[in-house]
């Protein structure tokens, strides 16, 4: 089991529960959607378990230990929003190249233009943007994506493209994928399971 997901819950602050001993597995290499309606905690879950955010109880093993603080995370996460996860003081260049550097073939699949490199993250549109953050995920010590609304904001040229580039990576890696997405096509095209998260959520069980 490459990723275990054990009775997680999760408020922020003394907000309302999110989360509640939500569990569930993902196998080495598997890709599964994970569903569930607008504002029901799948982006806070999706944090929680690349380890941006620590869950109010239980826990997140990868290969049966938790996650590595310090040196590189094999679970990253692509956010929703591009902008909120590219330093604003660095040229695109330096966040491309923070964790690894990618082949100039990845960032042509990707549609990088080589002039976009030296600009600052306020000089691109979120799609072109979201290109970037999707390669400098993909370091090849990657062995979870989880993909977060991807996207959602591109045009259907550019989705096709960004996933394209992305399942082909994940195949040939054998990666493990979590897509969080609205879009059931598209969350049947790529994943071979889908995990319902209001079907694991045991809100009702709060005290
Ligand atoms: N930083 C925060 N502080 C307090 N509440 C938050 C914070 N971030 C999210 N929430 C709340 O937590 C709940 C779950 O939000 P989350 O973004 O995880 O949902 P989601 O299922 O990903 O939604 P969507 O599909 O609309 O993106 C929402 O009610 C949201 O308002």
């Amino acid at each position: 089991m490459a990723l275990e997901v054990k009775n997680i819950s999760f408020r922020y602050r003394n907000g309302p529960w999110i989360l509640k001993n939500v569990s569930f597995c993902v196998d080495e290499g598997e890709r599964v959607a994970l569903v569930g309606p607008s504002g029901y905690g799948k982006s806070t879950l999706s944090k929680i378990i690349a380890g941006y955010l620590q869950p109010t109880a239980g826990e997140i093993l990868w290969q049966g230990k938790p996650l590595p603080e310090t040196g590189y995370c094999p679970v990253q996460l692509v956010y929703q929003h591009p902008e909120k996860a590219i330093n604003p003081r660095w040229k695109m260049a330096d966040s491309l190249h923070e964790g690894w550097t990618p082949e100039q073939s990845m960032l042509d699949a990707m549609g990088i233009k080589p002039e976009w490199l030296g600009r600052w993250p306020n000089e691109l549109s979120g799609g072109e943007l979201q290109r970037f953050c999707v390669v400098r995920a993909l370091s090849p010590e990657t062995r979870l994506l989880i993909a977060d609304e991807m996207s959602t904001m591109l045009d259907v040229i550019t989705q096709a493209q960004i996933w394209h580039l992305v399942l082909k990576v994940v195949e040939e890696r054998k990666m493990g994928l979590i897509a969080i997405t609205h879009n059931q096509p598209l969350a049947e095209k790529i994943a071979s399971r889908i995990i319902d998260l209001p079907a694991l959520n045991r809100l009702d069980s709060i005290t």
